[in-house]
């Protein structure tokens, strides 16, 4: 079954990623892609790594143009999907790669974001408990952040045993191209190359709720998120350094078999072997997330630590994979778990 898809937002980054994937995917067929200051203009000016669509020029996110899609998938700045996603109809999937329906409670959304929610989709990361069920046949699809995804993947497994108490702390380190493509001063060359820094430090940053949510609902209680994001001198790649407190009688043995009974069998998660460190190199353009855990006896906490590709499985890979399950495709259909090295 050829499925077309359409991309809103191809000339960003995340929507370069997303095609990427998709050319490799055996199932879709690529149709309508649209931009906002880039349309008119061709694909090959503005991501030449997508040699196969070079000639294809980015028309305007409308509606009409967006329409006659199997699926469609939105690559747009914070706040713009809602207002396309609900003139498109009921029997299309929509695969919206922004936050504007990530969040629950309506309260967090207009914290963070600044604007009245719009409302809450089925969230795309499989992994987490129930995570699957959520996505079978469904018709929109909210891909979750690259942060979240990080740093979810890594405590869920200790909060889901009932291993951790419920503070977390969480310190990512990200390449920049999660910043996205627009400029802006603080990602110039000069002040990222040979350099990191830390942003959104002390709760503002606006992936603490969403990490909160997916904790919480694995702990089955409130769990309290301190989150550092930090700035990395790379292009793609995050690293995600989370913690929390062991609950008393919590070994090092528990915790390992903790994270081997929920990831035993996920396709893209690799549990390292024992003495094994994450690195975002190893991920580079995969979907794969490695995750390594310990248990520090001494100071009583688990740490668990995971690299992904922030465009990869952080965005266009998790968009592929939840599309895949919403479809009833196999999983891992036009995905891979080979990296890029050195
Ligand atoms: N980069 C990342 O690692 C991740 C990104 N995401 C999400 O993906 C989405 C896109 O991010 P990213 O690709 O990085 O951002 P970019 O800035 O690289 O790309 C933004 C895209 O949206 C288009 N666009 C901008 N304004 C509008 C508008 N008003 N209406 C329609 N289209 C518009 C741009 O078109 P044009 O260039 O023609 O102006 C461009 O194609 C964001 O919501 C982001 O949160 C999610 C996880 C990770
Ligand atoms: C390095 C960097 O700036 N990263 C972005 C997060 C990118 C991302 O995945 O988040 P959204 O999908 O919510 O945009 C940030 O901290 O705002």
């Amino acid at each position: 079954m050829t499925v077309r898809a359409a991309v809103a937002g191809a000339s960003g980054y995340a929507g370069g990623e997303l095609l990427r994937l998709l050319l490799a995917h055996p199932e879709i067929e690529i149709g309508a892609l649209t931009g906002n200051s880039n349309a008119g203009q061709s694909l090959g000016a503005l991501q030449p790594h997508l040699l196969p669509l070079a000639d294809r020029v980015l028309r305007e996110t409308t509606p009409d143009v967006l329409s006659g899609h199997d699926v469609v998938f939105l690559a747009l700045p914070h706040g713009q999907s809602a207002a396309v996603a609900e003139q498109l109809g009921p029997d299309v999937l929509v695969v919206d790669m922004g936050a504007d329906f990530r969040l629950k409670d309506a309260a967090d959304w207009e914290k963070f974001y600044g604007s009245a929610h719009a409302g809450t989709w089925p969230y795309g990361l499989p992994e987490l408990p129930g995570g699957r069920a959520a996505l079978e046949g469904s018709q929109r699809i909210a891909v979750p952040g690259c942060y979240p995804t990080a740093a979810s993947l890594a405590l869920v497994p200790a909060y889901a045993a009932g291993l951790a108490e419920p503070e977390a702390v969480i310190v990512a380190a990200s390449g920049t191209s999660g910043a996205g493509k627009a400029p802006k001063p603080h990602l110039l060359g000069s002040e990222v190359m040979g350099s990191m820094s830390p942003y959104g430090v002390g709760g503002v940053h606006r992936h603490t709720p969403e990490m909160i949510q997916n904790l919480g609902a694995a702990a089955g209680e409130p769990v309290t998120v301190s989150f550092t994001p930090t700035l990395a001198p790379m292009p793609r790649g995050i690293l995600a350094t989370c913690s929390a407190k062991a609950r008393d009688g919590v070994t090092a043995e528990s915790v390992r078999a903790a994270y081997e009974k929920a990831y035993g069998d996920e396709p893209f998660i690799h549990l390292l072997p024992e003495g094994q460190w994450p690195s975002t190199a190893s991920v580079y353009g995969s979907n794969a997330v490695q995750i390594q855990v310990a248990h520090d006896a001494t100071a009583h906490r688990i740490i668990a630590i995971s690299a992904i590709d922030n465009l990869t499985k952080g965005t266009a890979g998790g968009a592929v994979q939840s599309m895949n399950i919403a479809l009833g495709f196999p999983e891992e259909l036009g995905l891979t778990t080979i990296g890029v090295a050195p």
